[in-house]
């Protein structure tokens, strides 16, 4: 059983369904991009996996076991989510937020001892933030918040990694170390599903995108099995203006026409 994550005719939203019937699995070693316009319900579709949202039809499986009924602790030992907008409490200190990762494992009134101190930092040093550890959170900058978030998705250590829109307050390096680290964390053993607005990034860094639109998900791509021209009509789909270039190594370009 190598599918971590696997949704069947999933419709979630809120007072009503805002995604519908949705399916589709990850496995394994699989990154994989959410794609789909503003206000398509990618971050309800995240939600639905988590319990933000209310599940209204469907099956979500986790590690091959059906999630419905789990208590949340169970399932944050199984799947970790960086919200889109993470509120950081004033007075909490970088360590600590990071520490709440670990919730799910420790419990939260447990001080942590020398190993569980270790994982914390470790995590903070995936994502260079070790040298914020004792820094409070409200002094943050926007792209500090973020990669300290991230150290907390890294010290949950669950296998199925939820990230939504990761690199909005990211500069240039520090996108490409999130997608290093992401890239790392996958290939052992865990998957992630990653909201994003920039199709280039997704083409390049992810093995599969899922396209959204209005609440369905209209297609599924493996992007090493589609030619330069089929990913561009795919995304036209979403972005009618995406022009998509792969150069000769490889790499992918996406300007608008
Ligand atoms: N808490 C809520 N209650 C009711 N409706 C909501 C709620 N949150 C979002 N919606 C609605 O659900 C729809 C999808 O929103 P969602 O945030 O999932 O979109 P998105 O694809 O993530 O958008 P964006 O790219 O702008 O972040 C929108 O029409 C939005 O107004």
């Amino acid at each position: 059983m190598d599918k971590l994550l696997e949704v069947r005719d999933l419709s979630a939203g809120y007072q009503r369904p805002v995604v519908q019937n949705i399916s589709f699995s990850i496995r394994k070693g699989e990154l994989a991009a959410v794609l789909g316009r503003n206000g398509c319900g990618k971050t309800t579709l995240l939600r639905g996996l988590t319990g933000g949202a209310k599940v209204m039809e469907g099956t979500v499986l986790l590690d091959g076991q059906d999630c419905a009924g789990w208590d949340p602790r169970r399932k944050a030992r199984k799947v970790a989510l960086l919200p889109q907008r993470a509120r950081l409490l004033p007075g909490l200190l970088v360590g600590e937020v990071i520490a709440m990762g670990r919730y799910p494992w420790t419990g939260p009134l447990s001080g942590g001892d020398r190993e569980e101190r270790e994982r914390v930092r470790a995590a903070a040093a995936r994502f260079e933030v070790d040298h914020l550890l004792d820094r409070d959170c409200a002094q943050l900058s926007e792209g500090q918040r973020q990669l300290v978030q991230l150290a907390r998705l890294a010290a949950q250590d669950a296998p199925i990694l939820l990230l939504d829109e990761p690199n909005t307050a990211l500069d240039f390096d520090n996108t490409a170390l999130l997608f290093d680290r992401i890239t790392q964390m996958v290939e052992g053993e865990k998957c992630a599903l990653m909201v994003l607005h920039d199709p280039a990034l997704a083409l390049d860094r992810c093995h599969r995108l899922l396209l959204l639109d209005g609440g369905r998900l209209v297609d599924d791509i493996t992007v090493a099995e589609r030619r330069e021209e089929e990913l561009q009509a795919a995304l036209r789909r979403l972005y009618p203006s995406i022009r998509v270039r792969r150069e000769a190594e490889g790499r992918f370009y996406c300007l608008p026409d």
